[in-house]
């Protein structure tokens, strides 16, 4: 069974068509990147994995469950098992960054927690693990305000690999990084993904890093899958044709 399935998913906000008649089905360990222009649908595709966004038409299965039809626990507990890793790391700059990490048990944890020593020893542990794996022990207690983008991104990481993710999801992770951040922190995920087995959608505007770093690329064009095609033996060009203005017929047989 696909860890992910999207049936003919359409969604729509008012007048505006973000998703058309998305079919796709990603299976356990697939390293999938997404590509296509700003406003074709990259973020609306991946939103809807976790249930922030809910299909206008169609199904979206996760893990066995029918998104759209999950509410309160039974989202809570779907959202336990899928990390979420955003362009804007969005960490609390004031806190430092093994707190921020442990942020990411908040899901299995009741109620709120206040400063680090709130957080069993447990979980604070588990986030010092996952600080060595993406290299920053030694920030361990530093304010995640002082690190650079590409260390911030990477503490974002940690924090999601807390909850012990079967699927990890991230919308552009490295648009705000400079190219070398950006392939450190690209590296960082596929390794770790390799590690845990997990399955990872991705969206990305580089596409050569989609090609050094993705399983399989899926071209997103005005809210239409235009390309969907392993990576090996996929050319430059044939993904750039992802934002040319050519019809999907000719993208299909791309490659
Ligand atoms: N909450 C929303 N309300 C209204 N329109 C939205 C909303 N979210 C997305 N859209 C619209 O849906 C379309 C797809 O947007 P989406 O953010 O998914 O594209 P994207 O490919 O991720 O773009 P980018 O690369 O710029 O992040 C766009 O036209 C966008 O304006």
């Amino acid at each position: 069974m696909p860890v992910i399935a999207f049936d003919r998913v359409g969604k729509s906000f008012g007048s505006v068509r973000a998703l058309h008649e998305v079919s796709l089905d990603v299976e356990q360990g697939e390293v999938v990147v997404l590509l296509g222009l700003s406003g074709s649908g990259k973020s609306t595709l991946l939103r809807h994995v976790d249930g922030l966004q809910r299909a206008t038409s169609g199904g979206v299965r996760v893990l066995g469950e029918d998104v759209g039809s999950l509410r309160g626990s039974g989202l809570r507990a779907l959202r336990r098992r899928v990390g979420f890793v955003f362009q804007q790391f969005h960490l609390v700059g004031s806190l430092t960054v093994l707190e921020n990490v442990c942020t990411g048990a908040l899901g299995s944890l009741r109620g709120p927690r206040l400063g680090l020593f709130a957080y069993p020893k447990r979980i604070r542990y588990a986030a010092m693990e996952q600080l060595d794996r993406v290299g920053l022990t030694d920030q361990a207690l530093q304010r995640a305000d002082t690190l650079s983008g590409g260390q911030q991104q990477r503490v974002a990481v940690a924090r999601a690999l807390l909850q012990k993710p079967e699927i990890l999801l991230a919308d552009e992770p490295v648009a705000s990084l400079d190219p070398d951040s950006a392939a450190q922190v690209m590296n960082l995920i596929a390794e770790i993904g390799r590690e845990d087995g997990l399955t990872v959608l991705c969206s990305l505007h580089q596409v050569d890093l989609a090609l050094s770093w993705g399983h399989r690329i899926v071209g997103l064009r005005s809210g239409s899958v235009v390309l969907d095609t392993p990576v090996d033996g996929l050319s430059r060009d044939a993904a750039m044709g992802i934002y040319a203005k050519v019809g999907s017929a000719e993208l299909a047989t791309a490659g």
